[in-house]
């Protein structure tokens, strides 16, 4: 099938915002294949519209449609880990629904004990869940942070591995990384836009 042209999700004046709206409407689509690196300001709505887009908030107004059958996944900007956390790296990809065989990567992560990760090893570890998933599209916040060179440069390896079907919309300051990983910079301010 030739998914080359398909819109996997489409906002139409969408109005983000907590109690009210901070950005002015945002009518924008996202179609398979195309990889997209937010990045701006901080406080711009970065990750507004990326919890928005994966269901944390609600949209204020306007419409957020994701085409039937597009799967979504998330990689939050911080993912709080319980300080005493006796589950194991492998645990960690089951509950993901994810077979461990198909990642090299993060294989010296399955036996060690998610709560003695360093911050920089459960980046990889989620960032790879996230993106063995196999979703349409990936939303990811930030997934740089915390990352020294090695693993930085074992993330961008796994960011060139999605499929061209695949679509990225990742928010991130990190010009090197959005410029290694092929991903086209995209600030909010161009989403609301009005031609
Ligand atoms: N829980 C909240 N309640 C109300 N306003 C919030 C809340 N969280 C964030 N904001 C506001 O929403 C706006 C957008 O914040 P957001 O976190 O999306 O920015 P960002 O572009 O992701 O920033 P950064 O680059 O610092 O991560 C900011 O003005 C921020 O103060």
């Amino acid at each position: 099938m030739n998914t080359s042209k398909q819109t996997y999700l489409q906002l139409d004046q969408l109005r983000l915002g907590y109690q009210r709206p901070l950005l002015e409407p945002i009518s924008w689509s996202l179609q398979a294949g195309e990889r997209w690196a937010l990045n701006g300001p901080n406080g711009s709505g970065k990750s507004l519209l990326l919890k928005t887009l994966s269901d944390q908030l609600t949209p204020i107004g306007g419409e957020c449609l994701w085409s039937q059958g597009v799967r979504w996944v998330f990689l939050a900007q911080e993912h709080q880990r319980p300080a005493l956390w006796p589950l194991k790296g492998h645990d960690w990809l089951q509950a993901m629904g994810i077979q461990p065989g198909h990642l090299p990567l993060i294989e010296h992560l399955l036996n060690q004990r998610l709560d003695q990760l360093s911050g920089g090893q459960w980046q990889l570890l989620r960032l790879a869940s996230v993106l063995a998933a196999g979703a349409e599209v990936i939303l990811l916040d930030e997934p740089s942070n915390h990352l020294d060179a090695k693993v930085r440069s074992q993330s961008l390896t796994l960011l060139s591995q999605l499929q061209p079907h695949q679509s990225l919309l990742m928010a991130s300051h990190d010009q090197d990384f959005i410029q290694a990983s092929g991903a086209q910079p995209l600030t909010i301010e161009e989403l609301t836009h009005v031609d």
